[in-house]
């Protein structure tokens, strides 16, 4: 087994972090680039995979993109190469083949593309063929399934002959994320007007203008860290967090308002976010639907702390890198405690059970960087094994480096037995 055992820290963890900068602003930023035939200068790019592999399919010339495990990279990509009439078939690994594509090209095809299925309907590997513009300008579309098909139309919406308005239908799910979105459009010089309670987006036609763009650290990555800081057993530890703003573009800054209930305090700086401890709650309920991404760090954090946490607005969690509910259940039991549906798909519950097995747990991570990463700062009250590692790569390429800054991080190599 390929793993990395993860030791208990002996006294307060004290530590800067650097931080890997977000793959969410960088992905749409490249985009955009893209549709200003490169002409913008973006400092700061995510060395995520799923950044590298934007950067890597926006320059190939091959008609095979395989975007490998990235959602964003599949979905604007999609757009991208349909709407600027480019053939190409789309493909990813195994699971991305399994994560649903037809609201987007549903919408895409109304708009004028031609795109195919090579196996599954509504499924990638699809077959982009080529773009006749129509006079449609108008298209509805769900909310409540990915807001990365809404992003994916709303980036290339500009350059359309006629514009786009977008009507957003039945519950919107992830909203910061679209907001991100039309926040770099501005800023590059879209024209356009959101009305959330009409539920209507609606983009003029105009090319973008190219300008420099520096993207800020990403906030889903130091989600890990603060929950490091909220299991710390000394109350005097601190970690400084890079790169990160008071007011960002970032959902995932609502971590910020999590963890004060589970015991971080968040101090602002010149150069990012100072944590520091606090005391705790002892339940706490939030509602993940603008903020999928945090459910795992928080649902492991609760586990630990011995926090009862009600979780609603997780379902988008079933149809990303694997199901997210399914393994966060499998997975929380080795560490004492279980995740309970309570209301059918809607409400769920993290009881930490608070009988810690005396067995080193090990902890699988089903191809998903943040089962990973969310399960990490269990070191911070006991040892614990983290199998395939390398998952971290597709959004934080160095986060063993930087967990090596706080505990050491000892790799098992293949077939050695763990249990020491
Ligand atoms: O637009 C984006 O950058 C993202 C949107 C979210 O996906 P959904 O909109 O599918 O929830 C999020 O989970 C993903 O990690 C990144
Ligand atoms: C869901 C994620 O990414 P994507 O959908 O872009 O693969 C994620 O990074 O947690």
């Amino acid at each position: 087994m390929n793993a990395v055992k993860l030791t208990t820290p002996t006294g307060p963890v004290r530590a800067t972090i650097p931080l890997a900068s977000s793959k969410s602003e960088s992905n749409r930023a490249l985009i955009i680039d893209a549709l200003t035939d490169f002409q913008c200068e973006l400092r700061n790019l995510s060395t995520a995979r799923d950044t590298q592999t934007m950067i890597r399919l926006l320059k190939s010339d091959d008609t095979t993109a395989d975007v490998l495990d990235a959602g964003t990279t599949m979905r604007f990509l999609t757009a991208y190469f349909a709407v600027t009439g480019q053939q190409k078939i789309m493909t990813g690994t195994p699971r991305m083949c399994e994560r649903p594509i037809g609201i987007l090209v549903d919408a895409l095809r109304t708009l004028g593309a031609d795109i195919t299925y090579v196996k599954n309907d509504g499924y990638p590997p699809l077959q982009i063929n080529g773009f006749t513009p129509s006079a449609e300008a108008k298209v509805s579309i769900r909310g409540d399934v990915s807001s990365q098909y809404i992003s994916a139309l709303l980036m290339v919406a500009p350059t359309l002959p006629n514009g786009l308005t977008l009507e957003l239908t039945g519950a919107i799910g992830s909203r910061p994320y679209i907001e991100m979105t039309l926040e770099q459009m501005v800023y590059f010089g879209a024209d356009l007007q959101a009305d959330w309670e009409a539920k209507t987006i609606t983009v003029k036609p105009k090319p973008y203008t190219p300008k420099p763009y520096a993207i800020e650290s990403d906030w889903s990555g130091a989600s890990y860290w603060y929950s490091i800081a909220a299991l710390a057993q000394d109350e005097t530890s601190e970690l400084e967090l890079l790169g990160l703003k008071a007011k960002s573009l970032q959902g995932d800054s609502a971590i910020v308002d999590i963890m004060r209930s589970l015991g971080v305090e968040s101090t602002f700086t010149d150069t990012g976010v100072r944590l520091t401890k606090q005391p705790a709650a002892t339940a706490l309920s939030w509602d993940f639907t603008h903020c999928p991404d945090l459910a795992q760090t928080v649902a492991v954090c609760a586990a630990m702390k011995g926090v009862i946490l009600t979780l609603t607005g997780i379902e988008s969690l079933k149809i990303k890198e694997t199901d997210r509910v399914a393994a966060l259940q499998a997975e929380l039991q080795k560490i004492g405690a279980e995740l309970v549906e309570i209301e059918s798909n809607h409400r769920y519950e993290v009881r930490p059970l608070g009988n810690q097995s005396a067995t080193l747990p090990s902890i699988e991570t089903y191809d998903d960087h943040r089962m990973a990463m969310a399960f990490a700062p269990v070191a911070m009250r006991r040892e614990v094994v983290i199998e395939e590692p390398g998952v971290v790569a597709k959004s934080y390429p160095s986060f063993w480096e930087d967990m090596a800054r706080i505990t050491q991080v000892q790799a098992i190599e293949e077939g050695s037995n763990v249990a020491g």
